[in-house]
């Protein structure tokens, strides 16, 4: 299917409102044209009789025509007003639709495929690329099919009078709709491509640099990378003007082409009254009306435009969503059942496009209940556990369980249900202390919360700021210590109080003291029946566990267990 065809597909739930919108378009478009031709016709004839003395001015039947004008004028501005109210809402609904849909075929390919991209290139197609496919509608199917429809009914209505001047009509429309937006599109497809591909280096920079400013500034690379946007911006002004020029000389010829037209049949329908095959009243009704005509072509050249960004930015959005997720979706999904024991048998594990195997031959058997430390070297395969729990990478050899089931069985949305993780690189939300709570345990109270943070050894520091819960942390809790954080992260997971907890470096950043009172709360805190899988680098944090497994070589050694 093709880009436009998949655009299409998209939209087929706002299709009625859509359809609802363009007719309101062509009905406004035919009003104002309405309007015009007639109230040309009614001055000419209204002069016409007054010329023509008292018998004609009285045969003249001016409240009729005068009537199709207030109707025309008053039809013009209610459909126009319709249009913008049923339009801008489908245009709406379908960015909604466009954004959800990109959404849900990204979710499956977190974090493996994902972690192949720049986040600000992501950000930029889900924010820009993703408006842009949903102004396709409003900018760009409404104007070509109100134009296509609006422009035969006024060509057709035109020949009813005059055959020459409906000629003349639609060929200044066929020239000013299609011939000049299509050379100006094709003329500044290349400056579109680079504004594209400049914008889209340019964001992704951008996010960068917002989010390492502190890394550049120590770096001393602050002034380098100033320059380096400035020249990306320089790039996109230039390619701007160029498109602005083309676009400016393009709207100027059109103006002219629909002048002339309206001249030339003027001329023909001048030729036709002194053949007397047309009426002296027809002649500024044609004028006037072809001069609307053209009304309808005007948005033409910017939907053009417009189509080439939209074409490229769907490619884009496409070209992510239909990336297949690293992990197949469970073909038969099950739900693990107590106990829920961890069991690997003669597993291999290697990464994409890696050349090592992170585990090989891997075997191990954490049981519901167990407290177990996970030491060894750097590199050697610990935190590997965590993405092959939750599915974000796959096994290749042998065989793994989790409560009975296979674990290519289980979603990582329900090993999430079972499973709380405090990884290495977690991640705190923009907001409160009382957010970043709240986003693990959406129904927690305050007091299961000050629990939380009691165990977490946080909750000391929280009760001595002036808002409490409310206290703000900044991006990526960036109001926090290095310590603090982790503690709050470690409190989500307590809160959610799942069966199984799993710390990749809980004690990380804390003092000696602080790290004890943290695990011997974290420790007594839990029942019996939750299971500890702590990954440390730290001796003492390993002696506070039931059993010590060394990761090595990509195996399991039993290390020790307390007696
Ligand atoms: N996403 C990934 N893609 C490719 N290789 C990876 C990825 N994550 C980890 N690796 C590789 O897999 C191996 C095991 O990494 P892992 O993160 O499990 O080590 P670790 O024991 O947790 O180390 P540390 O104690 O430093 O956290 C390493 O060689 C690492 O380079």
């Amino acid at each position: 299917m093709n880009t436009f065809s998949r655009l299409a597909v998209l939209m087929k739930p706002i299709q009625r409102e859509m359809l609802i919108g363009l007719a309101l378009a062509v009905v406004a478009s035919l009003a104002n044209f309405g309007l015009l031709f007639l109230s040309g016709w009614l001055l000419a004839a209204a002069a016409v009789a007054g010329l023509g003395g008292i018998v004609a001015q009285n045969a003249f039947n001016i409240f009729l025509p005068a009537v199709g004008v207030r109707f025309f004028a008053t039809v013009r501005i209610l459909a126009r007003y319709l249009e913008r109210v049923v339009t801008h809402d489908a245009t709406l609904r379908f960015i909604g639709r466009v954004r959800a849909w990109s959404f849900e075929r990204l979710a499956p390919q977190a974090p493996a495929v994902l972690a192949q991209q720049r986040s600000g290139d992501m950000l930029f197609r889900f924010v820009s690329d993703t408006d842009r496919m949903g102004q396709f509608y409003l900018q760009v199917m409404l104007p070509f099919a109100a134009a296509a429809i609006c422009c035969t009914a006024y060509v057709v209505i035109t020949g009813l009078f005059s055959l020459p001047a409906a000629l003349v009509l639609g060929v200044g429309l066929l020239l000013c709709g299609t011939i000049i937006p299509l050379i100006t599109a094709k003329l500044s497809a290349h400056a579109t491509a680079q504004i594209s591909l400049q914008q889209d280096m340019m964001h992704a920079d951008l996010t960068e640099i917002v989010q390492g400013m502190g890394e550049f500034m120590f770096l001393g690379a602050a002034g380098s990378v100033q320059k380096h946007i400035a020249d990306q911006q320089a790039n996109i002004r230039l390619c701007r003007q160029k498109i602005f020029l083309l676009e400016d000389g393009a709207r100027c010829l059109s103006t002219i082409i629909g002048t002339l037209s309206a001249v030339a049949m003027l001329a023909l329908a001048t030729h036709a009254y002194h053949a007397g095959t047309l009426s002296a009243a027809c002649l500024p009704m044609l004028a006037l009306g072809g001069l609307a005509a053209f009304d309808v072509v005007g948005p033409l050249p910017a939907a053009w435009q417009l189509l080439g960004h939209v074409r490229v930015a769907a490619r884009r959005v496409f070209a992510v969503c239909d990336q297949p997720p690293c992990v197949p979706a469970p073909a038969a999904k099950a739900s693990p059942v107590q106990p829920l024991d961890l069991c690997f048998c003669n597993l291999g594990m290697r990464y994409p496009e890696a050349k090592h195997w992170a585990l090989r031959h891997a075997n191990l058997l954490i049981r519901q209940g167990e407290r177990v430390a996970l030491v060894g070297p750097s590199g050697a395969g610990k935190s590997t556990l965590i993405n092959l729990l939750f599915r974000f990478y796959d096994y290749q050899e042998g065989t793994a369980s989790f409560g009975n089931v296979d674990l290519k069985n289980v979603d990582a949305d329900v090993m999430a249900h079972h499973v709380g993780v405090v990884a290495q690189d977690y991640h705190l939300f923009q907001g409160s202390i009382r957010r970043n709570l709240m986003i693990a345990c959406p129904n927690a109270t305050e007091e299961k919360m000050w629990r939380a943070l009691q165990i977490a050894q946080l909750a000391e520091f929280v009760r001595a700021e002036p808002a409490g819960l409310d206290t703000l942390i900044g991006e990526e809790g960036v109001r926090l210590s290095g310590g603090q954080a982790r503690r709050l992260a470690i409190a989500q997971v307590v809160l959610r109080a799942p069966a199984w907890i799993i710390l990749d470096e809980p004690t990380e950043g804390l003092d000696t003291q602080t790290e004890q009172e943290l695990m011997t709360a974290l420790l007594s805190a839990l029942p019996p029946q939750a299971t500890i899988m702590c990954m440390t680098h730290n001796p003492a944090v390993a002696g506070l566990m039931d059993r010590v497994v060394r990761v090595e070589d990509g195996r399991f050694h039993e290390a020790g267990r307390a007696p």
